[in-house]
């Protein structure tokens, strides 16, 4: 898996998939610039009259439930129905999963339209595959990652999907084995929305990656690595979001590469 990460970084940067997101107000352009940076072609659209065209032109689907509304739920429903009946990966961002009842309607309705890959913190996690020892704070995670592996487990059985928990450690989890990525910086926790960007460029890795684990692997390792580099030029939060984005787009195969922190196990 390795030697492939690059391989797929750099057929993102060739092929610039489409990748169609319908996520939340906080980090729309965030995410549009995230994807632009690792060379994929962002759209943001949620009306009901385009949806399900604008899914069947994309490589990919992005569906994030941050700041989630009746309209946009429909839209949401809309756009994984129609990825589920054309096989178009698409990706689940559960944020605040477990922060309150309608957020949980919601997120087993997306779910029965089988998510190709779900990325989410632990407590996300944790809480989709209804483990109930954990309290959810909003949406920031208030347990270490890999406390949410045998929940991440249960998620791969249930809906066929790779898994990814986010936080120090990475963690993607198939039916066949748990990959973990042990890069990044704690300042990026003081950045919104960085987990909705690890989202949307699982989303444009999907789009052109046959393999869905490595494509949840080599969005969270490329994002982790800018995001480690960029802290090192970075006074605080505000520098370090400019700085993340030269990351992505300058990264090299030779500093991806040796700084790569790639642990499997089956
Ligand atoms: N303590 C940490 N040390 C190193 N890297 C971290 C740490 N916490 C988060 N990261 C990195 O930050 C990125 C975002 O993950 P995080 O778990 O913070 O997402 P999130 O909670 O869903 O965020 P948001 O909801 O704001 O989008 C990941 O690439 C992850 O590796
Ligand atoms: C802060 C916040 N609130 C809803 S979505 C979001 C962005 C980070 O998940
Ligand atoms: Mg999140």
């Amino acid at each position: 898996m390795e030697k492939s990460l690059w391989q797929h970084i750099a057929t993102v940067r060739q092929q610039s998939p489409l990748v169609h997101n319908i996520t939340n107000f906080v980090v729309m352009n965030n995410t549009a610039n995230a994807l632009l940076a690792v060379g994929a072609s962002p759209i943001m659209a949620h009306a009901h009259s385009e949806v399900a065209d604008m899914v069947s032109i994309a490589h990919a689907l992005v569906i994030n439930i941050g700041t989630l509304d009746e309209y946009w739920v429909e839209s949401m429903l809309l756009a994984a129905a129609t990825a589920n009946k054309s096989n178009k990966p698409w990706v689940l961002d559960p944020v605040g999963a477990g922060a309150t009842a309608y957020r949980d309607e919601v997120l087993q309705k997306l779910l029965a339209f089988n998510p190709t890959i779900i990325r989410g913190n632990a407590s996300e996690i944790m809480a989709l595959a209804k483990n109930n020892t954990v309290t959810t704070k909003g949406v920031d995670s208030t347990a270490a990652s890999n406390d949410a592996i045998s929940s991440a487990r249960l998620l791969v059985e249930k809906y066929k999907a790779v898994v990814c928990i986010s936080g120090a450690v990475d963690f993607v989890v198939d039916s066949k084995q748990t990959v973990s990525i042990t890069n990044g910086h704690p300042l990026m926790t003081k950045v919104t929305g960085l987990g909705c960007s690890a989202t949307a460029l699982i989303g444009a890795f999907a789009g052109v990656t046959a393999n869905k684990t490595e494509a949840a692997v080599a969005a969270m390792a490329v994002l982790s690595i800018a995001g480690e580099l960029a802290e090192q030029q970075s006074k605080g939060p505000g520098s370090l979001q400019l700085h993340l984005l030269d990351q992505l787009y300058a990264l090299t195969e030779e500093v991806f590469n040796a700084r790569l922190k790639l642990g499997i196990t089956a």
